[in-house]
């Protein structure tokens, strides 16, 4: 047991010394300035993404709109992740890979952020949205992994953590995610 949380640190700390000396920095301050840019114009940013990237969406969206760390006024953003009768009844009726594009169609609007996550950068329904958001207008910042996947070739801004596993890539991404809310509440 020993050896697998010293190892498990280890790793952790490898993959956060590789985006330290990797550009991940400089496309994270890009992403600050598209998000403050559509927040001061009235705009709203859109997360979504499956699993552990569910709960990060919504992790998010919650720092926006509830509070990060300074006292200031809600900031528009939702996680497409959360109403399960939506969820469900797109799902039922068009596919599970329909469920995000489905309600960029419906709620996204030209200048608003799109924040997928996908730590393989191949999951159909967040890439689908991110297609849909491109036709209406929307930014598309990517957060994925080591590689980036078909999310690579989509996203406006891709925030590809160099880290082959899953765990590790999504440790990472609410890291840079908690980063973005910070610079966003600085601007
Ligand atoms: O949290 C984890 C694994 O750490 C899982 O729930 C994981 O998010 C799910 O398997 C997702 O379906 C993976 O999708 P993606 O990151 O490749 O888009
Ligand atoms: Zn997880």
């Amino acid at each position: 047991m020993n050896r697998i949380i010293e190892q498990r640190l280890a790793d952790h700390l490898e993959v956060l010394q590789k985006i330290q000396a990797s550009d991940l920095p400089q496309k994270l301050k890009m992403c600050a300035e598209c998000v403050t840019k559509a927040l001061s114009g009235g705009h709203k940013v859109l997360f979504c993404g499956n699993g552990g990237s569910a709960a990060d969406s919504q992790h998010l969206a919650a720092e926006f709109v509830g509070r990060f760390q300074k006292e200031r006024k809600g900031l528009p953003a939702i996680a497409l992740t959360v109403d399960t009768s939506i969820l469900t009844s797109v799902a039922n009726d068009y596919g599970y890979e329909t469920v995000f594009a489905r309600q960029v169609q419906a709620l996204g609007e030209r200048g608003d952020v799109l924040i997928g996550i996908s730590t393989s950068g191949n999951s159909k329904n967040v890439l689908l949205a991110m297609e849909e958001a491109k036709t209406k207008g929307i930014i598309c910042i990517g957060m994925t992994a080591e590689g980036g996947g078909k999310m690579t070739d989509v996203a406006d801004i891709c925030l590809a953590v160099p880290a082959r596993e899953t765990a590790r890539a999504q440790e990472m991404h609410i890291l840079l995610g908690h980063i973005l809310c910070e610079l966003v509440d600085h601007e």
